[in-house]
């Protein structure tokens, strides 16, 4: 029920105690470390696991770091982490009395994850949801992210209460949805593009992953899971296809090895980013 005021809650002095003041939504922004200065937070989620959400950020990250912008990537997939692995990034991240600072790639990326935090990687982290999501805002709130073009966070796969305090704490600035050409992807994209939607947060566009294997041998692609049915999807939406992913068997090779960096073409160079 409204109190009638028109100057609102602030500064009120019934402000604690009336109905109309407790009913004001909470701001659950996270504030950036006052060290950290990023242009834009780009989010990477999928409906689904196992579909590449790792890999495309990964790539994004890449392919935006050759076009010389600064990056980091925010691993806020905190009980499946991969990105330190597939860029080779080792060791403990540093941390002292101004916040935490992430591990740079090879190629310059600013890396943190928990696995940059654990005393081994091959622990498994057995942690409760609001703890998770309170560890992932931590890397954005206490991590200092200096001079940042983009930083892309692998998001927490799901719609549960992780991938929520992430939506509604971090600020960002859109969504890349990353999906397979499986029957299953109109429900995948359609959820996806239903919780950005409630939380307001834009979609950039939609990477299809696994979308064929182009075979060297004959120079013939190949629809390993069928054909697409992103087209309809994207139409119903009006979303936009950023890029389609070819299946690729160096990445496998790459990833193991800690060398992804190396990888000759992402696929995602053309790709278009708020500027
Ligand atoms: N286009 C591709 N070609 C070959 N292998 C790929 C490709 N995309 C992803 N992979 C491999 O598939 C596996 C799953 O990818 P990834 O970890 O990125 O998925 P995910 O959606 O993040 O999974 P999860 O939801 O479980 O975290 C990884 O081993 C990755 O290296």
């Amino acid at each position: 029920m409204a109190c009638g005021s028109s100057g609102g809650c602030s500064g009120c002095s019934s402000a604690s105690t009336c109905g109309s003041a407790q009913q004001q939504p909470q701001d659950l922004t996270a504030k950036l470390n006052p060290l950290s200065s990023v242009k834009h937070v780009i989010g990477v989620v999928s409906g689904k696991g196992g579909v590449g959400k790792s890999l495309v950020t990964s790539m994004l990250a890449i392919s935006m770091a050759r076009k010389g912008y600064k990056v980091g990537i925010l691993d806020a997939d905190i009980t499946g982490p991969s990105i330190p692995k597939v860029f080779g990034v080792k060791g403990k991240a540093r941390v002292d009395e101004a916040g935490m600072y992430p591990l740079p790639s090879k190629g310059g990326i600013d890396i943190m994850s928990v696995n940059l935090l654990l005393e081994n990687e091959t622990d498994p982290v057995l942690w409760r949801g609001p703890i998770v999501g309170n560890v992932v805002k931590q890397f954005y709130t206490d991590v200092i992210w200096q001079d940042l073009d983009y930083l892309f966070v692998d998001m927490p796969p799901g719609t549960g209460d992780v991938a929520i305090t992430v939506y509604q704490s971090l600020q960002l600035d859109g969504i890349v949805v990353v999906t397979s050409p499986q029957d299953l992807v109109a429900m995948i994209v359609e959820k996806a593009v239903k919780m950005a939607d409630l939380m307001q947060v834009p979609i950039i566009g939609v990477v299809e992953n696994f979308s064929y294997f182009h075979c060297p041998d004959n120079g013939k692609d190949y629809k390993i899971f069928g054909d697409s049915h992103i087209d309809e999807v994207l139409k119903r939406y009006n979303l936009l296809l950023m890029a389609r992913l070819p299946i690729n068997p160096d990445i496998a090779a790459l990833c193991d090895a800690g060398k992804l960096e190396d990888i000759e073409k992402t696929g995602l160079e053309d790709v278009v980013l708020p500027q």
